[in-house]
């Protein structure tokens, strides 16, 4: 399966990284650092939009290679902070997605919005990791960890201030990542044998779960329609990455995918 090859890859990174430092290293720097900015928050109550946006700065995929040529990171994180995404994510995985720590760091220099770390976490030195380089949320993929990594890897991230987003992709993750009730869960309409994309992923989970919880679709959002569409079937918010990083002007894209925005915020339902 392809994700056991990413994992292999991250245990090798893993390794390296704890190497060249210690977590209690890095909870010195993180004492010196601001605290984050609330990602969740910003989906739900602070969201611009009827659709909280996550826009995602992507270069390129497993599934599709290069999808920007010309990928400045920083200019495209300031475009879709313009256009008003509530979040940006940000892939640090350089093997599988050409993206790098140091993306996300000269992003967080760059823009006011809160940021994901969007990367392949399996060991909690790439949660300290996340909070040193400059993440507000990281992301934990219920395909490759057990409950009890979820769960500890949860409370180490809240405990350095970092909101977490939990990935599922069917109802076996799910009812796994409802044993810890998150705060917030995203649903990955991407299959991640196939890596089709199927947006009636999130219609099939979104009923299991409970009110309350900030809810992300996530993957092969392309149309203003399906945003429409999300939103009726439940999801407080997506996360749109190649659609964006497919245009010549992205925040022209944020606009015409996700209307126009108040910067008062359209809260949650
Ligand atoms: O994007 C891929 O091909 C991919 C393959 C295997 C694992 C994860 C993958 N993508 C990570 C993501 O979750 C997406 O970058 C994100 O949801 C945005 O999706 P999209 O809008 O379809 O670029």
């Amino acid at each position: 399966m392809f994700l056991d090859r990413i994992v292999a890859t991250k245990r090798q990174e893993v390794a390296s990284l704890k190497e060249r430092i210690t977590i209690a290293e890095m909870e010195k720097t993180i004492a010196g650092l601001a605290p984050c900015l609330g990602f969740e928050r910003a989906l739900s109550a602070g969201r611009k939009r009827p659709m909280g946006l996550i826009a995602e700065v992507k270069k390129a995929s497993p599934s599709k290679g290069l999808i920007r040529e010309d990928f400045e990171p920083v200019r495209l994180a300031k475009a879709y902070e313009e256009a008003g995404a509530d979040c940006l994510s940000v892939l640090t995985d350089a093997p599988y997605f050409q993206g790098s720590n140091d993306y996300l760091n000269r992003v967080r220099q760059a823009v006011g919005v809160p940021l994901l770390r969007k990367d392949f976490t399996i060991d909690p030195h790439q949660i300290y990791e996340a909070r040193c380089i400059g993440a507000d949320a990281i992301l934990l993929i219920a395909a490759i960890l057990t409950t009890e990594q979820m769960r500890q890897f949860q409370s180490i991230a809240r405990s350095i201030g970092l909101d977490v987003l939990i990935e599922v992709h069917d109802q076996e993750e799910l009812a796994r990542v409802l044993e810890l009730n998150p705060t917030m869960i995203g649903i990955n309409n991407r299959n991640l044998q196939t890596f089709v994309t199927d947006l009636r992923t999130t219609e099939q989970l979104v009923d299991s779960i409970p009110k309350g919880t900030t809810v992300v679709s996530e993957s092969g959002i392309s149309k203003p329609e399906e945003i429409e569409w999300l939103r009726s079937v439940g999801a407080h918010a997506v996360l749109v990455g190649e659609h964006f990083m497919r245009q010549p002007d992205v925040s022209e894209a944020v606009h015409d995918l996700m209307g126009s925005y108040s910067e008062a915020g359209a809260g949650k339902e």
